[in-house]
């Protein structure tokens, strides 16, 4: 019945969305369940706010508009296809992230330094800083190349950057507290990982 109306495109298109959100937030919540226990369990491990949740509406409502109106936009699947790829590399890099650096990748900055926190600089810290916050830039843009969304490719693009423009900083002023001159000499030698981001 909503096959029909959406089409062959709209179905594969958006079962893919659906694949690509669950196994994010899934595998997300299992490993900071298999990491951190289920004690440090909040609902923070989801990563689902409210604004994920307003964007990825306006997402669909420019999905469903375009569909209807503009149907031949959505039939581009190297765009498509290449979506999928950016969403692939960039929960590979997200994941490598979160499972090289362990016990100290929490869902929330820390403020006070941790007993068992550890500066991270090997494996994919080696080559970004910030393997997590790019891995997430590339997820977020490439759901949205998937579905060959314009307004919503440029607007997940600004959104998620301008949220680690600030968030970066933040979160280094406090490792820069905990690590010293270790961190400040990782911090000039290792990219943040994200585009315009020292
Ligand atoms: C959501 S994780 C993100 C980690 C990192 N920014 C990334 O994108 O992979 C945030 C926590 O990781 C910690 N963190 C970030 N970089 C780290 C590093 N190189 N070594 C150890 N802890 C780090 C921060 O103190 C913060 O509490």
């Amino acid at each position: 019945m909503v096959g029909d109306f959406i089409g062959h495109t709209g179905c594969r298109q958006l079962s893919q969305l659906l694949a690509v959100i669950v196994f994010f937030h899934s595998s997300e919540f299992v490993l900071a369940i298999a990491i951190h226990g289920r004690s440090k369990f909040s609902s923070t491990s989801l990563l689902i706010s409210k604004q994920y949740i307003i964007a990825m509406v306006c997402a669909l409502l420019e999905y469903a508009i375009e569909l209807v109106m503009f149907p031949e936009l959505k039939e581009h699947w190297w765009v498509s296809n290449f979506g999928l790829l950016l969403v692939v590399i960039g929960e590979a890099i997200r994941k490598a992230a979160v499972l090289t650096a362990g016990r100290s990748f929490t869902h929330t900055i820390k403020i006070q330094r941790e007993q068992h926190h550890q500066l991270v600089t090997h494996g994919i810290y080696r080559f970004i800083r910030h393997p997590g916050y790019c891995g997430f830039f590339l997820f977020a843009i490439g759901t949205q190349v998937m579905l060959c969304s314009p307004i919503s490719i440029v607007a997940f693009a600004v959104v998620t950057w301008r949220f680690f423009y600030t968030r970066i900083p933040y979160e280094e002023f406090f490792l820069k507290q905990f690590f010293g001159f270790e961190y400040i000499q990782y911090a000039a030698q290792v990219p943040s990982g994200l585009p315009y981001i020292r």
